[in-house]
Formats: C-alpha cells, sequence, structure tokens
C-alpha cells in the first residue's frame, strides 16, 4: 500500500495512505481569525486551533477513562477489518442476504479498555462509539462541564444552528477506518488524543461518490471502495478530487452537512480519542437560485423516500427509477 510522510509543524512525521484521487489541504486557522467565520458561514471546512474547545479533556487516556466512565454499558463495534462500514439495523431487511460489516457489541469501559490492551495484531478491531450520557462517572461529567460551551455555542448562534443533538465520543486504535459518508447535521469535531485524517468531498460531487440507495442500511455511504475503486460501475468517481485534514489533540475541525468524509486513524500515533459536537441545521427562510449542492442533495432524499413509499416495495424501486431517466435523462 503506498503511503506518504507527513507531518504537521514540523512534529514527528508519520504515514499516510495514498489514494487514486488529488488531496488538497483544507485551511487550518486560529479561532482569532476572522476567515473562521467567513468559512463556517459559507458551509466549507475548516481546522480551527486555539478553541480550548475539549482542553479539559486533553488529559483522557484510556487508564482514566477506565477509572472513570462509570459501570455502563457502552456501544463497541468489531470488525474483521480495520473498516468500521455503519450500517442501519433498521433497514437490513430492505436488502437480500445482507451481511453486518460489523458487530455491535455492549460492554463497559474496564471490559473495553482490557480487551484493547490485551489485543493482539491477529484480533478483530475494536471501536467505541458511544453517545456521552449522565451514567459517566463525576470526573467525566466535570471534565465535560468544563468544554468551551462559550465558544461553540456562541458559533451556534451566530451561524443559526439548531440544537445540540449529540455528542459522540469515539476511542479506537491506529488504522481504524470510518469509510466515505455523508451526515446531515453541522459538526464541530473535536480530537482529543491521537491524530485523525479526514478525507473530505463537497456535496456538489455527489455525482462521483455514488451512494447507497436510500432504503439500503448503507444509505449515506458512497459504495466506492477507496481502496480498489471499480470504474467500470463508478466512472465518475474519476473526477473525484478531496481535501485532508489531519487534526491532532486540541484541533477542531468544522465539517459541515452534506460533506462527504472518510476518517482514518493516523497509523503510529496510537490510541485515538474524539469527541463529535452535532448541531442540527437552521431553518432555510427563503429559497434561493441557484440552489446550494445541499439543497439538492435533500430534494433526492425526499424524492427517494416519497417513491419508497408510495411504491411500498424496495423490489420496485430500481426499475421505476431506471424508467423514470434511461433514455429520457441519460
Ligand atoms: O463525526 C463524524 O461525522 C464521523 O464520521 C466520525 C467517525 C465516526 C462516526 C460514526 C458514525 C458514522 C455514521 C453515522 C453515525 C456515526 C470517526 O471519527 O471515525
Ligand atoms: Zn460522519
Amino acid at each position: 500500500m503506498a503511503t506518504r510522510k507527513a507531518e504537521i509543524n514540523g512534529k514527528r512525521p508519520f504515514r499516510l495512505k495514498e489514494y487514486t484521487f488529488s488531496c488538497e489541504d483544507v485551511p487550518r486557522l486560529s479561532c482569532t481569525d476572522p476567515e473562521v467565520d467567513r468559512l463556517i458561514s459559507n458551509e466549507q471546512p475548516v481546522v480551527i486551533t486555539d478553541t480550548n474547545l475539549v482542553s479539559s479533556a486533553l488529559h483522557w487516556d484510556l487508564d482514566y477513562l477506565g477509572k472513570n466512565m462509570g459501570d455502563g454499558m457502552f456501544t463497541v463495534y468489531s470488525s474483521h477489518t480495520n473498516k468500521f462500514k455503519y450500517f442501519d439495523d433498521k433497514k437490513g431487511n430492505n436488502v437480500k442476504n445482507f451481511r453486518e460489516p460489523m458487530r455491535h457489541l455492549d460492554m463497559t469501559f474496564q471490559d473495553f479498555a482490557k480487551r484493547l490492551c490485551n489485543k493482539k495484531p491477529e484480533d478483530e478491531s475494536l471501536y467505541m462509539q458511544q453517545t456521552l450520557n449522565d451514567s459517566v462517572g463525576r470526573r467525566i461529567v466535570v471534565d465535560f462541564l468544563g468544554f468551551n460551551w462559550n465558544w461553540i455555542t456562541e458559533q451556534q448562534k451566530k451561524h443559526n444552528w439548531g440544537q445540540l443533538t449529540a455528542n459522540l465520543l469515539l476511542v479506537g486504535t491506529e488504522e481504524n477506518i470510518t469509510p466515505s459518508h455523508y451526515d446531515e447535521q453541522q459538526n464541530f469535531f473535536a480530537q482529543i488524543k491521537g491524530k485523525k485524517r479526514f478525507i473530505l468531498f463537497p456535496p456538489s460531487q455527489f455525482g462521483c461518490l455514488y451512494p447507497y440507495p436510500i432504503y439500503h442500511p448503507h444509505d449515506r455511504q458512497s459504495q466506492v471502495d477507496f481502496d480498489d475503486p471499480d470504474f467500470e460501475k463508478f466512472p465518475e468517481f474519476k473526477k473525484a478530487a478531496a481535501l485532508e485534514a489531519v487534526v491532532g489533540p486540541g484541533d477542531v475541525l468544522y465539517l459541515p452537512t452534506y460533506w462527504w468524509h472518510q476518517v482514518e486513524c493516523v497509523q503510529g500515533t496510537g490510541l485515538n480519542i474524539s469527541v463529535t459536537f452535532w448541531y442540527k441545521c437552521g431553518p432555510t427562510d427563503k429559497i434561493e437560485y441557484p440552489l446550494k449542492p445541499q439543497q439538492k442533495v435533500a430534494m433526492m432524499r425526499n424524492i427517494e423516500k416519497m417513491i419508497n413509499q408510495a411504491l411500498n416495495d424496495p423490489k420496485e424501486v430500481p426499475e421505476f427509477m431506471q424508467n423514470m431517466v434511461l433514455g429520457r435523462y441519460t
């Protein structure tokens, strides 16, 4: 596998996987730079430094979390590969012989920490992905309250976002990869330990990334395997051009809604801990033309949902969609 040396501010070099598409860097700016507001207003990704958003958690490690996360059960995914391809199990029976690409386990944080420490190279990879809730111990609550809520709430208001919906705690090991997908919320992604590389594509490249059908368990995920792209089946993927961001402890990536992203725990940077801050999008007060790519993706999703409801049978959807476009719009 081809890799290339990379580094942040001249720090210890680490290796990044190389892909078939080009990668330009996402801007990396201090939160005091007015350019940050402009980029967020324009729904462009930016790595923001010096926010102190999660400074109160930069001491988190496996031992501290093991001692303070309480004895609640947490969601952990286990995968035979290093890829953790999200699936919506409520849609599992829409697709015949769908096989779940990873197992959903529930365990205490102590169990998770023990498995990570005793993990041998041939063992399955593990990835904890758990919404922070009130089951955690007191010290974690104190750290959580210590997040820079002033700064992030100011952003939420300034950009007219909706409510905070979730803080997802992500704890994984290097090489864990979340394959390319998009979410429908605004996201301030805070890195606490280790480094993560984001490969981003704007919503305007929807046509290059071939998401699964909306009724598929992998809705919102790209069908293209970045490690071995099938250019016969997905010819437009040749035109995909990515942005790239590597975030380390204390960095915050603004990840705009509908932007495609693949997330890789960077090899050689050890245990990886992140916290997401997902916000509902703001209301669209009045429609302006030309429509934004995000709005077109939202429109396509609404039309797909309507067709699925009206046909009331996933097996009828492909023919219906083809009858609509083949030889008429193609
Ligand atoms: O913050 C984001 O949006 C990411 O994709 C971060 C990603 C894990 C996300 C897991 C997930 C994927 C799809 C739906 C709900 C949850 C990582 O860091 O590996
Ligand atoms: Zn995501």
